[in-house]
């Protein structure tokens, strides 16, 4: 079985379908974009997801004192990091007991986060070449242009822990339950 991420979840339809297809988390974009929700949408729509479904809060080059905000106004769970932070800002995001997923870039290198992604752009759909992604023993995030026809090889060529998926389960720009059932179906395969 492979965890599995759904993430820019941005409306209540977006929240509906993530509640029928039961993804392991759900992300919230903070950051700017086609994704991007401000922090009272957050809060109103982890209301509505399952709560046994932790969050995700996804920022790009952020303030410390913003992500903590959001973990304690009790939108998001996990902060994932998606520009350029420092290993210091991880430990002190941790030091506020807070799981942080940390976006290196392309490749793999070591960092003390809970878990190291891998991403080609910004929720762009653009895919790595998932064959040069060194083996770590870091639990490994993979993204970036994941949908329903690429993402069993995705998982057979680089045997990520988790898989985060955005664009490529979305049809007009809102998560499409046909489209989400095939790719948790296909993460919760035992292979
Ligand atoms: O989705 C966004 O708008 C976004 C903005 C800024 C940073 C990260 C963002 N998204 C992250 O990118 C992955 C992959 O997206 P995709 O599947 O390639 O569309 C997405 O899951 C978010 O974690």
């Amino acid at each position: 079985m492979t965890q599995i991420k759904i993430c820019g979840i941005r409306t209540s339809h977006d929240a509906d379908v993530v509640n029928q297809t039961q993804p392991d988390f759900a992300g919230f974009v903070f950051a700017a974009g086609k994704h991007q929700i401000e922090l009272a949408q957050a809060k109103r729509l982890r209301a509505e997801i399952d709560a046994q479904i932790p969050t995700v809060g996804v920022f790009v080059d952020a303030q410390l004192a913003e992500m903590v905000m959001a973990v304690d106004s009790g939108a998001i769970n996990f902060v994932q990091l998606h520009g350029h932070e420092s290993e210091g800002l991880v430990k002190q995001l941790q030091d506020h007991r807070i799981p942080v997923i940390n976006m290196v870039g392309k490749q793999v290198r070591p960092t003390i986060a809970e878990y190291v992604m891998v991403d080609a752009g910004k929720g762009s759909g653009q895919q790595l070449n998932w064959s040069a992604i060194r083996p770590t023993n870091q639990s490994l995030v993979l993204a970036g242009g994941l949908n329903p026809t690429n993402l069993e090889q995705a998982i057979q060529t680089v045997h990520p822990d988790m898989i985060d998926l955005s664009s490529g389960v979305e049809t007009d720009g809102e998560k499409d339950m046909v489209k989400l059932r095939e790719v948790v179906t296909l993460a919760h395969k035992r292979s």
